[in-house]
């Protein structure tokens, strides 16, 4: 029930300075600020009634976002009203059991997550070997690296990465768009022996008959292509999945615009029995997919074959209600919401270019 009324929108250019420690790095993008257009709207109802909404961006792209908002053109991100939608609303005692029992899933077991943290590409070796050590000994099994920059780079990360998680654990690699279709499969012929389980992003996100051809040629080499990350819209998805352009489909929660239209693309997936492995990270992704992908499991898909959702162990300390993870899951988030709400003071010393962070930043690098 609508309770109040809009009575003021306040737009927040929100940075965090990660680029400082190669965090987020790929072959496309080598020095991210992970940063947000952050929005916040008050009501005039009683009892305070806010909504809070989120766009993530590299930092400049906060400026593009931030007009819209502005103007009041953008709803990507979530007002944090809703959390995980009501189980069984399908119809039906049966699928109200079988709602149950998964929900009991999730609560108990949570939702299988990878890791993208151990192996940006601007990490040294000893970086990445550090960080897989200690992922493996909190209970990680699924690892994602970054490729794409230089082949013969790339060959020895990929084997230093499955030297150290072994031959049984999941490996994906992410290229980020980097390549033209031949160059993408040629590549990856070079990497296969790493037996990654997907190569992301192989070449633009909007080549769809590209990415098929890609699949296609993979086929014998047991790779499967992800992509979505850049898909804005559920008419992309509907075309990639229509052309068989992809093996695992990666939504993200503020690159399409609204709850609703990643439940879209969430029941297409469905209909083409394509497993979805969302997209996360940034500012605030992890925080919002959970709902997302937690919903697709209980009311959608009912089903954890070849799924998973990433996970980037990065500012999460800046969100109210931060994501919760235990043995390599996530385990469903128990406050209302969309758990979108960042803290005030995060906001506020990570206000660019004003805030306490980045004056000292800008005026270090003045000097
Ligand atoms: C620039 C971002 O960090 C990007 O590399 C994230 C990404 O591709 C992923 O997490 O997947
Ligand atoms: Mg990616």
């Amino acid at each position: 029930m609508v309770r109040g009324r809009v009575s003021r929108l306040a737009v927040s250019d929100v940075r965090f300075p990660t680029s400082l420690g190669g965090h987020g790095s790929d072959a496309m993008h080598t020095d991210p600020d992970y940063s947000a257009a952050y929005v916040v709207i008050e009501t005039d109802a009683d009892d305070g009634l806010k909504g809070y909404g989120i766009t993530f961006t590299l930092g400049k792209g906060t400026e593009v976002d931030w007009s819209r908002e502005r103007r009041g053109a953008s709803g990507n991100g979530g007002c944090s009203q809703r959390g995980v939608g009501p189980v069984g609303q399908a119809g039906g005692k049966a699928s109200l059991e079988v709602a149950c029992g998964h929900e009991e899933h999730m609560l108990t077991r949570g939702y299988p997550a990878y890791t993208t943290s151990c192996a940006w590409l601007g990490y040294s070796d000893d970086t990445l070997k550090q960080l897989c050590k200690e992922a493996l000994r909190d209970g990680w099994t699924r690892f994602k690296v970054k490729v794409g920059a230089d082949v013969q780079d790339d060959v020895r990360r990929c084997r230093l990465i499955r030297d150290m998680i072994g031959p049984d654990k999941t490996l994906m690699m992410d290229a980020n768009q980097r390549w033209d279709v031949p160059e993408a499969v040629e590549w990856m012929s070079k990497l296969a022996e790493f037996k990654p389980l997907w190569i992301e992003e192989p070449t633009s996100p909007d080549d769809i008959l590209g990415h098929a051809a890609i699949s296609k040629a993979l086929v014998p080499l047991g790779i499967g292509v992800a992509t979505g990350e850049q898909c804005h819209n559920r008419v992309i998805f509907k075309q990639l999945l229509q052309a068989n352009a992809l093996q695992f489909l990666q939504i993200d929660s503020c690159r399409l615009g609204s709850v609703n239209e990643n439940l879209s693309v969430l029941l297409m997936a469905k209909k083409f029995e394509i497993p979805v492995c969302p997209h996360a990270g940034g500012v605030g992704l992890c925080e919002l997919v959970q709902h997302l992908i937690i919903f697709d499991y209980i009311s959608v898909s009912a089903s954890l074959e070849n799924r998973m959702c990433e996970y980037v162990d990065h500012l999460h300390e800046h969100f109210k209600y931060p994501v919760r993870i235990r043995q390599a899951s996530y385990m469903p988030p128990m406050d209302a919401g969309y758990s979108t709400e960042m803290k005030e003071e995060s906001v506020k010393k990570h206000q660019y270019p004003d805030g306490e962070v980045w004056k000292k930043l800008l005026a270090a690098q003045k000097n």
